[in-house]
């Protein structure tokens, strides 16, 4: 079985870096022409597929603006999301999850599970509730060959101060939030056995100075990272490789608004160009 990691570092080596978000914003409906309904978004989610495919390798559907128009909007992201395998695409679902044990098992059958409607690669998880309690998504990616990103340094200025906030450590010392989330992922990748590329990966905002946060250079194999902030919030690919450091050889440019918006007539263009650019990120 062909683990997600290994996938992500076959989509790298094809494709660069780049990720391109689906999210159906009603400002970029209303700019596509499509309507704000659920119509749109299955329209527009496979536009993006179309264009995307044969570009990037993996895209990102942000499930809120999907799931705002209920049944209809869920049908839509699994047509959105079936037209993106079947194109070869890597689906990093994003859905950010995150419950007690018993409830995560089923958040892991719906995102995870093969044969599932609203089956992905990989989805985004939230583990506030511990990273112990994300443990039925996390074996049950580890059986199917999935991926999960675990939220641990977000890009949105409100997250700082809780992911900042210090654990004591064993040894007298302490760890930030973010850095613990990173340690505990980079562990169970290393508790995985031998891979080029970890199938386990974490959330980390190219927006943020990462300095404060004392994140650890990981001990295992390449820690999937994936990035979002560039475009729209700000971060540049300027520097992006020395921001991220010894974090850097699993970075994934996750990008939304910042190559969807403008004429949908040319985003493979966009798409296109953007991609060349981060392929000039020096990763490694
Ligand atoms: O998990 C995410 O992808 C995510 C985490 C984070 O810290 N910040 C963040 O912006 N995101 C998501 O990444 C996308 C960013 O979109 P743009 O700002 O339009 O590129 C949105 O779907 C966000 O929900």
């Amino acid at each position: 079985m062909t683990g997600f990691g290994s996938s992500l570092a076959t989509a790298w080596e094809r494709f660069g870096r780049l990720c391109v978000g689906i999210d159906p914003h009603d400002a970029l409906l209303d700019e596509w022409g499509l309507p704000r309904n659920a119509v749109g978004v299955s329209e527009f989610g496979l536009r993006v597929v179309e264009a995307a495919a044969g570009r990037v390798g993996v895209v990102k559907p942000q499930v809120a603006f999907f799931e705002r128009f209920g049944s209809a909007g869920f049908a839509a992201l699994e047509q959105v999301i079936a037209a993106a395998r079947r194109a070869g695409l890597l689906v990093i679902a994003d859905a950010k999850r995150g419950d007690v044990g018993s409830t995560m098992a089923g958040y892991a059958q719906a995102w995870l599970e093969p044969g599932s409607p609203l089956e992905a690669d990989a989805v985004t998880l939230n583990p506030y509730q511990g990273v112990g309690s994300l443990a039925p998504a996390i074996e049950l990616a580890s059986r199917t060959g999935k991926g999960v990103f675990l939220l641990a340094a977000t890009s949105n200025p409100e997250g700082v101060r809780q992911q900042q906030a210090r654990l004591d450590d064993a040894d007298g010392g302490s760890t930030t939030v973010a850095a613990h989330i990173v340690a505990e992922v980079d562990a169970l990748n290393r508790a995985g056995g031998p891979t080029d590329v970890g199938s386990l990966g974490v959330v980390i905002g190219a927006t943020l100075d990462l300095q404060p946060f004392g994140i650890p250079a990981p001990g295992g194999p390449v820690l999937p990272v994936l990035a979002p902030g560039f475009g729209a919030q700000g971060a540049t690919l300027d520097g992006a490789a020395e921001r991220f450091g010894a974090l850097a050889p699993g970075l994934i440019v996750a990008e939304s608004r910042g190559v969807l918006g403008g004429d949908p007539a040319l985003l493979s263009a966009r798409i296109d160009a953007r991609a060349e650019e981060v392929r000039h990120v020096r990763v490694r």
